[in-house]
C-alpha cells in the first residue's frame, strides 16, 4: 500500500480525526468543570467554621486544583496518537487518560501499559499493530496527520496511509528557547529506559542528540504515573548542570501533566543557597575533588578562629585552669560520635564537670556540686565563655572561613599542593569573595552535614539568626546575611533523576548521595562530554552514592539533533580525540556541510559579525555564538547590535551549553576552546553537537582541524 497523496484522502482523515478529537476535548472540558466545582465546594467548606472544615477544605482544594493544573497543561496536543489494530480496534493515545460519561475509554494516557504498543511496534515486529498514526495538532485544531503502516498483510482494503514519517517531521522543525515534548514520536529504544522498572539505578547512555534528557523527564513523568502516591509524597529531584538548562527543560513535564517534580540546578540543590557562576578550572577542579571531604570534615571539628583558647575561673579558694591543650582534649569527648552543633546542648555541662574536677578547696567541697553548678550558670564571665568557645556554627561561616590563608593551610596543608591551596585562595578572593560559585554549594552541603543541624536560639536580637532561610543576594548588604539551610531533615527524596551526570564532581555526588539515600534513580551521561578531569575519582563517589543498587544499564544509539553532515564532523573530532567515545548514527540529511573560517586575529571580530547575519538569515529559530569562557564579555560587546535585533541569539561559552541546542551554532576560536581546560576537547565536542541545521567556526588558528588529520 503506497502512502497516499491526494490532498482530498488527507482532509477527509483530518475531518474524521477531528471529530473524535473534538470529542475527548468536550469531556475533558465536562472534567474541567467538574474539578472547579470542586475547588468552589472546597472553599465553601471552609467556612462552616469548625477545624475539620479547614482541613476538608485544604484537602479538597488542593487535589481540586492538582486535578485543574494537569487538566489545563495537557490541553495543549491533547490527543497524539491512533493505533490500529490487527483485529480492528482502534485505539487513542493521549496525554492523560480520559474516559466517557459511561466511563468507556476515550483516550488512554501515553504512560498506562495499553499505549506500550504505541511505542513498542516496529515493521519488523508489529506486535499486532497495522497502522500507526501521529497526529498534529495546533491547540485544539488537528492540523495533519502522519501514518505508519507496519503489518501491511493485516491491513484492510480500505486503510489510508498518510504523510512522510512523522519523526523526521518533527525533527526538522525550528527549536525555540525550550524543550518540547516528544511524546508522539517516542523510539522502542527510548521507551525501553522510560518503561524500565523502578528498582535501584537506571543508567542512560548514548552519545550526543540522542534523547537521553527527554527520556529521562519522560521516565519522571512515567514514574509519578506508575507509582503516584510513592513518588508524590516522597518527591521526585530532577538535577541538571545549570540555570540555563533547568529553564530549556522546564516546560516538558508540564506539558505531560506532571507538576509535582522538584527541578533544580546543581547550584541550586541547597535550600537558601542559589549559585550560578563557575570557577575558574583549577579551584574548580579542587572543589570536586573527594579531598575536599577530609579538608572539611576537619574545619567542623577543629577550633573556630577567633575563640578563646583559655578559661580562668577563681572559685572559692581555687583557681580553675582549663588551657589549649584540655580544652582541645573537651572538644574531642564532645565531638565524639556526633556533629558539632548537635553537641550544643551538653557544653555548659562538659565544662562544669571539668571544671570540678579541678576544685580541692576545703571550702569548695564543703559546699555540694549543686552549688558550684548553680555560681556558675549564673555567672557571665563562664556564660560568656561557653557561649564563645562553642557557639553554634553556621555552615557557610564556616565555609567563609576557609578563605583565611592562615586557617585553610592549617586544614590542608598534607592534602593539597601549594598551586591548589592558591587556586582556592584566588576563587574565594575579588569581586565574586563571599558568593558561592556552583563548585562551592557541595562544600556548603557537606558542611551542613558535618555540622549538624543548627540548635535553636532565642534569636530575638540576631540580625543573622541562624535558622532564618535566605535566598542568595548579591548586594553587598545582603552578603553577610547569607544562610544555607541549617535543617538536614528535608532533603531525601523518593527518586533522583541526574542529567549530565557525566560533569558531576565527587564532591557533587555525595551532595546528591544524600539526597537519595532512600530512592530509586535514574542517572544519564555521555562520558565523552565529561568536563570532569577525573573519571576514575567520580566513579567511586557515584558507586557510593547509589551504595549498592543494582544498575540497569541503556544505550541510546541514534542521534535526532544533528543533520548527519554536522554530526560526522563532530564525531570525527571525538574519534580522534577522546579515547572511547560512544557515537551514535544521525539521521537526517540536510545536503549541508559545517564551514570553518580562519581569519586574521584582527578579522575574528567581523567574520563573527557577518556570520551571525548570514546564520540569522538562513535559519528561523535559536542562533547561539558559543566562545571561550573569558572571552563572553569582549564577544557579547562585539555582537551589542545583532543580539539587539534578534532576540534569538545567545552568546555562551563551551560549559553553558550543555544539554542545549539550537538551529544554528558559530564557534568562536575552537582552538582557545580546547586550551582553557584540561577537558578542553570534550567540551569542544559538546559545542560542535548543539547544532541541529548550520555550523559555523571561525577562528584566527586551525591547530584543532590539523589535529584531525595528523
Ligand atoms: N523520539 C524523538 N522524537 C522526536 N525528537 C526527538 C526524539 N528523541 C530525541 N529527540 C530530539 O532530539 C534532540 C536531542 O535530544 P536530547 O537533548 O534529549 O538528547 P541528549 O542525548 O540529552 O543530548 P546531549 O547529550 O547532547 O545533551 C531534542 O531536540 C529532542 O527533542
Amino acid at each position: 500500500m503506497e502512502p497516499s497523496t491526494s490532498p482530498s484522502v488527507e482532509q477527509r482523515e483530518l475531518a474524521d480525526e477531528q471529530a473524535y478529537v473534538d470529542v475527548v476535548y468536550d469531556r475533558l472540558e465536562e472534567s474541567t468543570k467538574a474539578a472547579q466545582s470542586l475547588a468552589r465546594e472546597g472553599y465553601a467548606r471552609g467556612h462552616v467554621g469548625h477545624e475539620g472544615g479547614l482541613v476538608e477544605r485544604d484537602a479538597m482544594v488542593y487535589q481540586a486544583s492538582k486535578r485543574l493544573a494537569a487538566l489545563n497543561a495537557a490541553h495543549e496536543g491533547l490527543v497524539f496518537g491512533r493505533l490500529d489494530l490487527a483485529g480492528g480496534e482502534k485505539r487513542y493515545v493521549g496525554r492523560i487518560g480520559v474516559r466517557d460519561a459511561e466511563r468507556e475509554v476515550l483516550l488512554v494516557d501515553w504512560r498506562a501499559p495499553a499505549a506500550s504498543l504505541f511505542y513498542q511496534a516496529t515493521a519488523q515486529d508489529p506486535v499486532g499493530v497495522v497502522r500507526r498514526r501521529v497526529l498534529r495538532s495546533r491547540g485544539v485544531t488537528v492540523t495533519g496527520v502522519e501514518d505508519e503502516l507496519l503489518d501491511p498483510d493485516q491491513a484492510p482494503e480500505d486503510m489510508v496511509v498518510v504523510g512522510e514519517g512523522a519523526l523526521l517531521a518533527s525533527l526538522s522543525r525550528a527549536r525555540d528557547a525550550s524543550m518540547h515534548s516528544v511524546v508522539a514520536t517516542i523510539q522502542k529504544e527510548q521507551d525501553e529506559a522510560i518503561r524500565a522498572p523502578m528498582r535501584g539505578a537506571t543508567i542512560i547512555g548514548g552519545g550526543p542528540g540522542t534523547g537521553k534528557t527527554v527520556v529521562a523527564l519522560h521516565r519522571a513523568a512515567y514514574l509519578l504515573y506508575v507509582d503516584r502516591r510513592r513518588f508524590e509524597s516522597g518527591g521526585v529531584l530532577v538535577v541538571g548542570p545549570s540555570g540555563v538548562f533547568m529553564g530549556y527543560i522546564e516546560r516538558v513535564l508540564p506539558s505531560l501533566g506532571e507538576t509535582s517534580v522538584t527541578l533544580r540546578s546543581l547550584g541550586e540543590v541547597v535550600d537558601g543557597v542559589s549559585a550560578d557562576r563557575h570557577d575558574a578550572p583549577a579551584a574548580a577542579a579542587v572543589k570536586g575533588s573527594a579531598r575536599m571531604a577530609t579538608l572539611l570534615s576537619r574545619a567542623a571539628r577543629a577550633a573556630q578562629p577567633g575563640e578563646p583558647r583559655e578559661l580562668r575561673y577563681f572559685y572559692r579558694d581555687d583557681v580553675l585552669r582549663l588551657d589549649g591543650a584540655a580544652l582541645d582534649a573537651l572538644r574531642r569527648r564532645l565531638l565524639s560520635g556526633q556533629p558539632r552543633n548537635r553537641a550544643y546542648g551538653r557544653v555548659e555541662e562538659a565544662l562544669l564537670d571539668t571544671l570540678w574536677s579541678q576544685v580541692s578547696g576545703d571550702r569548695a567541697l564543703e559546699k555540694s556540686r549543686d552549688e558550684f553548678d548553680k555560681v556558675l550558670t549564673n555567672d557571665d564571665r563562664f556564660l560568656d565563655f561557653a557561649a564563645a568557645w562553642w557557639p553554634p556554627l553556621d555552615p557557610v561561616a564556616v565555609w567563609e572561613s576557609l578563605a583565611d590563608p592562615a586557617v585553610l593551610s592549617a586544614y590542608a596543608g598534607d592534602l593539597l599542593s601549594a598551586e591548589e591551596i592558591d587556586a582556592l585562595l584566588a576563587s574565594w578572593h575579588g569581586a565574586d569573595a563571599g558568593i558561592p560559585s556552583v563548585e562551592d554549594v557541595p562544600l556548603i552541603d557537606e558542611l551542613r552535614y558535618l555540622l549538624g543541624e543548627v540548635p535553636e536560639d532565642d534569636g530575638d536580637d540576631d540580625p543573622y539568626d541562624v535558622k532564618q532561610l535566605m535566598s542568595f543576594e548579591r548586594e553587598e548588604s545582603e552578603r553577610r546575611k547569607v544562610r544555607a539551610t541549617t535543617s538536614i531533615e528535608d532533603d531525601s527524596y523518593a527518586h533522583v533523576l541526574v542529567d549530565e551526570a557525566q560533569d558531576l564532581s565527587p564532591m557533587q555526588w555525595r551532595m546528591l548521595g544524600r539526597r537519595g539515600k532512600y530512592a530509586s534513580w535514574t542517572i544519564v551521561g555521555d562520558p565523552a562530554q565529561s568536563s570532569w578531569p577525573h573519571a576514575d575519582e567520580a566513579a567511586q563517589a557515584r558507586a557510593k552514592a547509589l551504595d549498592g543498587k543494582p544498575e540497569h544499564t541503556f544505550r541510546l544509539s541514534t542521534n535526532y539533533r544533528n543533520s548527519a553532515e554536522i554530526y560526522d564532523f563532530a564525531a570525527e573530532v571525538a574519534s580522534a580525540m577522546i579515547p572511547d567515545a560512544d557515537t551514535p548514527d544521525a539521521v537526517r540529511r540536510t545536503g549541508v556541510e559545517p564551514v570553518h573560517e580562519e581569519v586574521p586575529a584582527d578579522g575574528v571580530a567581523g567574520a563573527v559579525r557577518s556570520g551571525v547575519r548570514d546564520l540569522a538569515d538562513r535559519v528561523e529559530g535559536s542562533i547561539a555564538v558559543v566562545v571561550p569562557a573569558d572571552r563572553r564579555d569582549e564577544v557579547a560587546a562585539w555582537l551589542a547590535e545583532e543580539r539587539e535585533d534578534l532576540g534569538r541569539l545567545r552568546v555562551l561559552d563551551g560549559l553553558d551549553t550543555k544539554g542545549l541546542e539550537f538551529d544554528a551554532v558559530l564557534v568562536v576560536e575552537p582552538d582557545q576552546i580546547v586550551e582553557e581546560s584540561p577537558a578542553g576537547w570534550r567540551t569542544l565536542y559538546v559545542v560542535l553537537t548543539r547544532a541541529t541545521q548550520l555550523l559555523l567556526t571561525v577562528g584566527s588558528s586551525r591547530r584543532w582541524l590539523d589535529r584531525l588529520t595528523d
